[in-house]
């Protein structure tokens, strides 16, 4: 459980950091909340400050999710009595499989699917906590991940230290690649690699 947890937290802190890099906009705009909040958390020395303040940096990790969701098809369900889902008949006992990545990026449910802008969730109830099943990176129903509040911190707490104490740069001479791998999970197929530059002094060890 603690390996699949981790393991989905990194791809999604991972491709989080390779849309930022891509997109300098959005790159600058994440810092700043994220610098403004914390700034204000160590003037203040208080913690409480950081509640719900970062909204940008959890819509960067929304729109991340919605194009490049860790599993990117659910496990498998078997139905145990038939049904018609769309038209389509299921017979009793077909393994069936939900792909939450095509559902991500499908024209009917999301305008211009393929452009990174978190500022789509800006005005736009749409939620990955099973109310809605056109945004499903942590499944839905009875069955959703049970790990989504602590996934979600670790993805939160991880980038926002990260941007807040470092610039970051793709140096490569190429576009970066954004091919994914091949697997359970959709890692990138190619590590990522950036270049640090410190921009705030380090909390000691
Ligand atoms: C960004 C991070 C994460 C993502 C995107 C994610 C995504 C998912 C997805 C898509 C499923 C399958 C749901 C389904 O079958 O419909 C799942 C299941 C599960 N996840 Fe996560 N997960 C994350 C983090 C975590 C963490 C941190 C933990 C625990 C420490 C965790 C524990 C589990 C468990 C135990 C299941 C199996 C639930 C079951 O079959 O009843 N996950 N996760």
């Amino acid at each position: 459980m603690m390996l699949g947890g981790s393991e989905t937290s990194a791809t999604a802190i991972e491709w989080v950091m390779s849309e930022l890099v891509r997109h300098p906009v959005i790159m600058k705009k994440v810092q700043r909340e994220v610098r403004e909040v914390f700034d204000e958390v160590m003037e203040q020395k208080d913690d409480a400050i950081f509640s719900g303040k970062l909204w940008y940096l959890q819509m960067v990790v929304k729109e991340t999710l919605r194009l490049h969701p860790p599993v990117p098809v659910l496990p498998p369900r078997v139905n145990d009595e038939g049904c018609e889902v769309m038209g389509y008949q299921i017979p009793a006992r077909t393994t069936v499989l939900v792909n939450a990545w095509a559902i991500g990026r499908d024209p009917k449910h999301w305008q211009d699917p393929e452009s990174f802008r978190p500022e789509r969730f800006e005005y736009n109830s749409v939620d990955f906590r099973g109310g809605n099943f056109d945004f499903i990176p942590f499944g839905g129903g009875r069955r959703q991940c049970p790990g989504i509040n602590f996934g979600l911190a670790i993805v939160e707490t991880t980038l926002a230290d990260l941007l807040y104490y470092f610039d970051w740069e793709y140096k490569g001479k190429e576009e970066l690649d954004m091919t994914e791998g091949f697997g359970i999970s959709s890692r990138r197929k190619w590590p990522l690699s950036l270049a640090a530059t410190l921009r705030r002094p380090l909390p000691p060890a």
